[in-house]
């Protein structure tokens, strides 16, 4: 095996439940984003993504309730719109401010990451998830800030997660070959992408009856069992 120096890791059914994303999150942000958009909507950084929105859905013109109502539909559909998952990691951090909730990570993940710094490993996060909801993520999670873990933070500016250009932009970024970087993540085709790039990979599979026998990505049932 290659050695590994770095690691990049998934958020959702990864390091952290599903559950706590869906569940707890997008209807956190569904029902403040009227609201969030009405008080907010006049400073640059908000307009920036109420624009960027409506020109990914390919409007000419539209009213801040026609957007509203686009970015509701696609919280309904979990796109991963770079414009939305700005938006609703605005509207995130009032919620982790207030103390209305932490966010979820698998109780084995924090000791684990901490023992791949201790090895001298670097840490990375890859998500759907804003670079700042990322911060607010692991700086307000169950475990306490785990945000001095990680070196870094990439999201869909750098690329779709189920493309492999998005995968050698993040080794560049990185300066590693991709051949000592390893990616975790319990998405299939994101897997695909990084191995297409050269990354090692593994696969997280939580709550699997079996793991896959022949898959070209190792299977794993948490961070413990993966041997970095
Ligand atoms: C940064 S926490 C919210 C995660 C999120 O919005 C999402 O869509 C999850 O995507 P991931 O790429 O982590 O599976
Ligand atoms: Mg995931």
């Amino acid at each position: 095996m290659i050695e590994i120096r770095a690691i990049v890791t998934d958020i959702e059914g990864t390091t952290s439940s599903i559950h706590f994303v869906k569940d707890v999150l997008f209807p956190y942000a569904r029902k403040r984003l009227p609201a969030f958009v009405e008080t907010h909507g006049d400073r640059p950084e908000v307009q920036h993504w109420l624009h960027e929105a409506a020109k990914e859905a390919g409007f000419i013109e539209a009213s801040r309730q026609e957007v509203i109502e686009l970015l509701l539909r696609w919280i309904d559909e979990d796109r991963k719109s770079t414009a939305l998952k700005a938006l609703q990691g605005m509207i995130w951090q009032e919620g982790y401010e207030a103390g209305d909730y932490r966010a979820h990570v698998y109780p084995e993940v924090p000791a684990r990451l901490r023992a791949w710094r201790a090895q001298g490993l670097k840490l990375y996060v890859y998500s759907s998830g804003s670079v700042p909801a990322q911060k607010l993520f692991f700086g307000y999670s169950e475990a306490g800030d785990l945000t001095p873990l990680f070196a870094g933070y990439f999201d869909t500016g750098t690329g779709p997660k189920r493309e492999q250009a998005s995968y050698e932009a993040i080794a560049e970024a990185i300066g590693e070959q991709p051949a000592h970087l390893l990616f975790l993540s319990d998405i299939e085709q994101e897997l695909d992408a990084a191995r297409a790039a050269g990354f090692q990979t593994g696969w997280l599979l939580r709550d699997a009856a079996t793991l896959p026998a022949a898959s070209p990505h190792p299977a794993y049932r948490d961070f413990d069992a993966i041997a970095a």
